[in-house]
């Protein structure tokens, strides 16, 4: 049996700091265990010199006749796009928000019920990077994966429960589709076809992939400047699929640009490379650092839908990607092997194994 999602952190405790939680809405200043500065993150301010022209991540309209090569391109330059006619019903995407609202705005005591253990993957919390800063984050998170019946009973009262847990039964099953979707897409553009991925061809999708969603809670912030909502991380994702209400707060890094806010865009969906299809195209597909900033006057919800191979699957670089002369940048490795590493080394885990040539 490989293992699941649920269980990559048993035996693999994770010591997050402790869960002071401020009542958020009550504070009308920044306590100074949620004041950043480029001490406690290296890339807080980082701006190119001489400041770069404003440049967006592409957006992309699925029915496209070129949105394949659209979409590797964006995963070359920017490792992120956003997506729009994604065949996603509205209501559903409206759904998941109504949820993730409704959830948040249950009292502290209550959402504690259902929180995250050191051990466990999934439930109420701090995002799990918070134990590499010395600085808390401006946010709360809830993540999810297989059913969430459990956790939703620990929350809600029975008549709330059978469809609460039928939307985010529904808002997989779609995600799940339109990520493998936007793989072979991306993929397409490279010259790779699913002959050159066994493990990807012999199966449909639903036997090789799993996923996690994870919603994100900003509250309004008295100083957003000098809080972070989420700090700036990679996800360990072949792809992650992520959803904002309409209000702006990620940003992506590019070396020459620096940090580059995506607009919320109605009805469409932002796209993330992670780190798993960065080692799949040989480095050819970025791995986008992103963060969340906060505001000062609208409450930000995000649902990221993070999506991998199931644990047995060893994710090594596609042979057709590797130069004749060269070898693979990367090493094999499966997702829970990964997201173990990255447990431990955080932003280190991919430098972990890269393989390094002699010159
Ligand atoms: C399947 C995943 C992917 C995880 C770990 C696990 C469940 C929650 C995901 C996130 C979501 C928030 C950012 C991140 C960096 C975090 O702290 O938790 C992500 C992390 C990763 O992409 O590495
Ligand atoms: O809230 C956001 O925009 C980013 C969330 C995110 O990066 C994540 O959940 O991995
Ligand atoms: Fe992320």
């Amino acid at each position: 049996m490989p293992t699941m999602l649920t269980d990559v952190f048993r035996g693999h405790p994770i010591h997050l700091p402790h869960f002071h939680q401020p009542d958020f809405t009550s504070l009308s200043e920044l306590p100074d265990s949620y004041t950043w500065t480029p001490k406690d993150d290296p890339l807080l301010d980082a701006a190119p010199s001489p400041p770069a022209a404003s440049e967006n991540i592409p957006l992309i309209d699925l029915n496209h006749p070129d949105a394949a090569n659209q979409i590797g391109s964006a995963c070359r330059t920017w490792g992120a796009f956003q997506i729009a006619n994604h065949g996603v019903p509205l209501e559903l995407l409206q759904g998941i928000e109504f949820l993730t609202g409704s959830l948040f705005q249950l009292p502290v005591h209550r959402k504690l019920k259902a929180a995250r253990s050191e051990t466990g993957f999934s439930g109420y919390g701090v995002a799990r990077i918070s134990s590499f800063f010395n600085k808390q984050m401006w946010s709360e998170g809830f993540t999810i994966t297989g059913s969430p019946l459990n956790d939703f009973r620990k929350l809600w009262p029975q008549h709330h429960l059978n469809n609460y847990c039928d939307i985010v039964e529904e808002y997989e099953e779609q995600m799940q589709k339109l990520a493998s979707k936007l793989m072979w897409l991306s993929l397409t553009s490279l010259g790779v076809s699913e002959e050159d991925i066994k493990w990807a061809s012999a199966n449909s999708d639903s036997d090789w992939a799993q996923s996690a969603l994870q919603l994100n809670h900003y509250p309004v912030c008295p100083e957003p400047d000098r809080a972070m909502g989420l700090a700036a991380h990679t996800d360990s994702t072949l792809l992650t699929i992520l959803h904002q209400n309409n209000t702006a707060g990620l940003q992506v890094f590019r070396d020459d640009l620096g940090w580059v806010t995506v607009p919320p865009v109605p009805d469409s969906l932002v796209v993330n490379v992670g780190d798993l299809f960065h080692i799949l195209s040989n480095g050819l597909f970025k791995s986008v650092l992103h963060r969340a900033r906060v505001n000062q006057t609208r409450s930000r919800l995000s649902v990221a839908f993070l999506w991998g191979p199931q644990s047995d699957i060893k994710i090594s670089p596609v042979p057709k990607l590797v130069s004749p002369v060269g070898s693979p940048l990367y090493r094999s490795v499966t997702w829970t092997e990964y997201l173990r590493t990255k447990a431990t080394h955080f932003n280190e885990a991919l430098s972990m194994i890269r393989n390094h040539i002699d010159e």
